[in-house]
């Protein structure tokens, strides 16, 4: 018997196998990290991140007008503040003149429709590397979920499109949609890190913006108190349908290769749009092993980034987004 079905038929050629692709990756996929420094025609490359840079504003412009071209149209703005800025509270995160509130009107001088989501979270203003404040060796939940929403509320003010809030406290997206309400800002969105596992594929980016915990006595070591624990499936459901609940208009799921299971479960459970994000670690993993030459750096590139969009991410957060749409044009 000879098989009355072939699938190799839909495989014999790239004309036939790009017809009947299910999953194809372009530009409208991807939001941009974005890392901004003080100072002035600076920009530095990360060390653990080859080829990805901090910006100082005045570069910012330029690389922000690339992007565009481009046709990448949204950006995740990240600030690495200075030491001496840096306290328990995270007071300087609301300084309407700060570096954040100054890159976002950067950003949307340079390029006015370029969508721009803001990273809400303390820990690049944090003395401790913490999300929230410190008090008794512990992360305050509700402390810092009011602070964050005058934070939101900052970002707002200043241009904000979206703010993203990325530190696992709980409430804090249901406390930021009523200040952003009360505020008069009805239509500045939520991105929610609803699923964020407290991962070690983060230390790349730790490195960008100095902001690891510290190992001090009395402070927690490690973010596993409020962000998720890896072995675990149903919580990151719960977490998505209460950040939905509290007024996300987008979830998210972080890190996005060793999480996709995550993702389609989400994908299936909810009717928001949901965001991945392709993490520092999973970047400075395969540039290295494409450094020496062990792996094909852009054929595995597009093999994540398809994966990740086919197990169900609508975004994808990744620093390989202009590598990727400079690949594919
Ligand atoms: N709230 C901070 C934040 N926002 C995004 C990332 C990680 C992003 C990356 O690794 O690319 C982190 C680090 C952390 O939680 O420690
Ligand atoms: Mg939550």
């Amino acid at each position: 018997m000879f098989p009355l079905r072939r699938n190799r038929r839909l495989r014999t050629n790239e004309a036939i196998r790009s017809l009947v692709r299910e999953t194809i990756i372009s530009p409208n996929d991807f939001l941009v990290p974005l890392f901004v420094v003080e100072g002035k025609g600076i920009k530095d490359e990360i060390p653990s991140m080859p080829n990805y840079f901090r910006y100082s504003l005045d570069l910012l412009e330029g690389e922000v007008k690339e992007l565009w071209k481009l046709g990448l149209k949204s950006v995740l703005l990240f600030v690495k503040v200075p030491d001496n800025l840096k306290d328990n509270k995270g007071a300087e995160a609301l300084n309407p003149n700060g570096l954040m509130q100054r890159a976002i009107k950067t950003v949307k001088n340079a390029c006015p429709d370029m969508l721009v989501m803001t990273d809400v979270a303390l820990d690049p203003y944090s003395a401790y590397g913490h999300d929230g404040i410190v008090e008794n060796g512990q992360i305050n939940n509700d402390k810092t979920a009011g602070f964050l929403a005058e934070m939101s509320v900052s970002h707002a003010q200043a241009g904000a499109d979206f703010v993203a809030p990325s530190d696992m406290m709980d409430g804090r997206i249901l406390t930021i949609r009523e200040a952003l309400e009360d505020g008069g800002f009805i239509n500045t969105g939520i991105m929610s890190y609803s699923a964020k596992y407290a991962s070690a594929f983060y230390g790349p980016f730790r490195d960008a913006l100095d902001s690891a915990p510290v190992d001090l006595v009395d402070i927690p070591k490690d973010k596993k108190t409020y962000q998720m624990d890896y072995g675990n499936r149903l919580e990151a459901i719960k977490e998505t349908e209460m950040d939905i609940i509290e007024g996300a208009d987008i979830v998210m799921v972080k890190p996005g290769l060793c999480y996709l299971d995550i993702v389609r479960d989400i994908k299936n459970e909810v009717d928001v749009p949901v965001a991945v994000y392709q993490v520092s670690g999973e970047y400075a993993m395969l540039k290295a092993a494409a450094e020496k030459g062990w792996l094909d750096h852009d054929a595995v590139m597009m093999e994540q980034v398809t994966a990740i969009k086919r197990a169900g991410a609508d975004i994808i957060a990744s620093y390989f987004a202009k590598d990727v749409v400079k690949l594919i044009s």
